[in-house]
C-alpha cells in the first residue's frame, strides 16, 4: 500500500528464474508501488519477498544490491556525473569482480557506447533511460526490476529493450517490467500480471490475461490482439 492505494485481494506471486514478468495495469492502480516494494524503496507496506529462501526485506543494503537492481520511473541522478560513472555505481553496489569491463559491457548492450563521457545532466530523456538500463545491467544481478522501461524511447531503443529483457530472461534471470505498452507486454513477456483498479489482480500468460474482457474491464476500452504475418502480436483499440 502506498497512498490510499491498496490490493483488495492479498497477492502471491512464484516466479521462476527465466521469468520476464510485465506488470500491466491503468495509471495510479500500483505498478511502481510493487515494483519499489520488491526493490525496496520507499514503499509504507507490504509483505514479504525471497529469493532463494533469502529474504529481501531484512537483506543488508550490500546483499540486496547484489540480488535485485531498479531502473526506476525518474531517471533522476546528479547531472554533472559521466555516464561511465553513473553505470559505474551499478558495477560497484554489487561488487563486479572487474568494474571495468562490466560497464563497457553494459553500455554496448544498451547501445550507447558513443555517451561513456557525456555529463548526465546533459542528456535526453531517453538517452537517460538507456544510461539507467546500462547501470542495472552493469549490476547484473538475478532480480531486474524495470519501471516502464521503454516509456522516452524511439522504435529502435524500444527494440533493444526488448532484445534485452529476454536476453536477461534467456540467461535466468527473474525480470520485473512495469509496462503500458500492452503489445510490448504480448511479445515480450512470459507472464503478466494485471493490476485492476477495482483492487483485484490477475496473473497468467500474456494471451489469458489481455484478453478482450480483462483488457476491458480494467481499462474500459475495447481491444482486439491481432498477429503479423511475421508473428507480431499488436493488441490495438477496437476504434
Ligand atoms: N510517494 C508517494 N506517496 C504517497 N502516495 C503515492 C506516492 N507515489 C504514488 N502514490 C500513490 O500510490 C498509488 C499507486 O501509485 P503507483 O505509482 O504505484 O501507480 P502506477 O500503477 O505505477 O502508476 P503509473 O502507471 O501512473 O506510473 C497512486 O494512487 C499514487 O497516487
Amino acid at each position: 500500500m502506498r497512498g490510499n492505494a491498496a490490493l483488495r485481494d492479498p497477492l502471491s506471486l512464484t516466479l521462476e528464474p527465466g521469468t520476464v514478468l510485465g506488470i500491466v495495469g491503468p495509471n495510479g492502480v500500483g505498478k511502481s508501488s510493487l515494483l519499489g516494494a520488491i526493490a525496496q524503496s520507499g514503499v509504507a507496506s507490504f509483505g514479504s519477498a525471497t529469493f532463494g529462501g533469502e529474504e529481501l526485506v531484512s537483506a543488508r543494503a550490500r546483499r540486496r544490491a547484489a540480488l535485485v537492481s531498479l531502473m526506476a520511473q525518474d531517471h533522476g541522478a546528479p547531472g554533472e556525473l559521466r555516464v561511465r560513472e553513473l553505470v559505474g555505481v551499478g558495477a560497484l553496489a554489487s561488487r563486479r569482480p572487474d568494474p571495468s569491463r562490466a560497464i563497457d559491457a553494459a553500455l554496448m548492450r544498451a547501445g550507447i557506447p558513443h555517451l561513456a563521457d557525456r555529463r548526465y545532466g546533459a542528456l535526453s530523456g531517453g538517452e537517460r533511460q538507456l544510461v539507467q538500463l546500462a547501470r542495472v545491467l552493469a549490476q547484473d544481478t538475478p532480480i531486474v526490476v524495470l519501471d516502464e522501461p521503454t516509456s522516452a524511447l524511439d522504435l529502435a531503443h524500444q527494440r533493444t529493450v526488448e532484445q534485452i529483457m529476454s536476453g536477461l530472461g534467456a540467461r535466468g534471470r527473474i525480470v520485473l517490467a512495469a509496462i503500458h505498452d500492452l503489445s510490448l507486454a504480448l511479445n515480450t513477456c512470459t507472464h503478466l500480471l494485471l493490476l485492476d483498479p477495482g483492487g483485484a489482480s490477475h496473473s497468467g500468460t500474456p494471451h489469458e490475461v489481455l484478453g478482450p474482457d480483462r483488457v476491458f474491464a480494467a481499462y474500459g476500452v475495447r481491444t482486439t490482439i491481432h498477429t503479423t504475418p511475421q508473428g507480431r502480436r499488436i493488441l490495438a483499440a477496437d476504434d
